[in-house]
């Protein structure tokens, strides 16, 4: 592992690669626009703020907003000739044209582009955790003059910190990100954007059906602008299709208030969206959405009792099963929760009969 390493940009990004990669043992030094948050940073377990003595880092990170990334990247390759200079932002075509234009040319090698596919709605470094990275996709970009070394470094970072590394160009990231992250986020606050006409009582209905769907919108506006400004292209593309899709349901429900003819095909419009649904989600690798029939996910009914989760947790455990993931849905009011508790698909039948013999009620996912 290179060590130092400077990380530019203490915020939730930043903060999170500061903390994980301390834990590896790596000397890391932090440096952001506000002294304030730099100091935050360094109470937080970030890193050291760098002095006068401290000596040059062999890798700089990048971890500031998408359009100030690339005169960032610009002035690291510039400060230290012999450091590699890799950046975080969420896009990766914007910043590379921008330092093409900035940098220069022998300095651009030492460059490439990374992107952590993981993220929490809050920012600022308070939002900080070491193990932000685990488990999740790390996109190294390197462009046609980046150093193998840079690859080869920055892939031994993104493992170091518990990710999983995969190499992409500039424009493969965007349009991929596009679809999986950027729409999304339009997606999610265009839909809590709805909810700012329906009463307070109306509200109070809302399951986890809309919580699930709503959670992103939370994110901050001021970086999610760069985001979308800086991958216009390729998230107004998506949108396109999204819009004619949304005028086909509308019409499919205009069509079928009053007394429809099942000729216009209205019922059939709305069948195939929920279907099409069906399969888009099961598309999304993981442990929940598919792409892998691995994990199942069993609904184990907890009463809203102390100490109930635990004993649910601890029968799991006496059962011989390994918990791959938990979600716990409660309700205000509501006298159950509902865990969702993802296993080993071939110990699913086990587990429903161990939990049921033991008096739990058990429903599927
Ligand atoms: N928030 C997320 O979920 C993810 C964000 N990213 C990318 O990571 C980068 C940072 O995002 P966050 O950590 O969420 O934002 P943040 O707002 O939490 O942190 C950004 C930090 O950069 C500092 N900063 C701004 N201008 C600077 C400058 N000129 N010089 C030095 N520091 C400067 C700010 O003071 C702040 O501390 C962005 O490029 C973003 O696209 C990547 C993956 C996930
Ligand atoms: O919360 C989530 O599901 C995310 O995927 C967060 C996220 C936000 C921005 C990024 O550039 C990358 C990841």
């Amino acid at each position: 592992m290179p060590s130092p390493v400077r990380i530019i940009g203490t915020g939730l990004i930043g903060g999170s690669l500061g903390m994980a990669l301390r834990r590896a043992g790596v000397d890391v030094q932090v440096e952001d626009v506000s002294p304030g948050t730099a100091a935050l940073a360094v109470e937080l377990g970030v890193g050291e703020l760098p002095t006068t003595g401290s000596r040059s880092p062999e890798l700089v990170l990048v971890a500031a907003p998408p359009d100030v990334a690339a005169s960032l990247v610009d002035r690291a390759l510039r400060r230290w000739p012999d450091a590699l200079v890799a950046d975080v932002a969420s896009v990766k075509t914007t910043v590379l044209e921008g330092l093409r234009l900035l940098a220069r040319e022998e300095d651009l090698p030492r460059y490439i582009g990374g992107h952590p596919m993981a993220g929490r709605e809050v920012s600022g470094v308070i939002a900080a955790r070491a193990d932000l990275f685990q488990g999740r996709p790390f996109v190294v970009v390197p462009h046609e003059s980046t150093l193998p070394d840079a690859v080869t470094v920055l892939k031994g970072l993104a493992t170091e910190i518990g990710s999983v590394p995969i190499t992409m160009d500039a424009g493969a990231h965007d349009t991929a990100v596009a679809h999986v992250s950027h729409v999304p986020q339009v997606l999610s606050s265009l839909l809590a954007t709805t909810l700012l006409e329906p009463s307070e009582q109306a509200l109070g209905l809302a399951g986890q059906g809309l919580r699930d769907t709503t959670r992103i919108a939370d994110s901050d506006p001021r970086l999610w602008v760069e985001i979308l400004g800086a991958n216009a292209a390729a998230v107004g593309e998506v949108l396109t299709a999204v819009a004619a899709r949304l005028e086909q349901v509308r019409e499919a429900l205009t069509t079928l208030q009053g007394d429809p003819d099942p000729g216009t095909g209205s019922r059939r419009a709305l069948a195939d969206l929920i279907a099409e649904g069906n399969r888009g989600v099961r598309r999304i690798p993981g442990k929940h959405g598919g792409g892998t029939d691995a994990f199942s996910t069993i609904v184990v009914l907890v009463p809203d009792r102390p100490g109930e989760l635990a004993r649910l947790l601890t029968e799991i455990g006496q059962i011989g099963v390994n918990l791959e993931d938990l979600r716990l849905e409660h309700e205000l009011g509501r006298e159950v929760g509902l865990a969702h508790v993802a296993i080993d698909a071939t110990r699913e039948d086990l587990l429903t009969r161990e939990l049921t013999a033991r008096g739990w009620r058990v429903a599927e996912a």
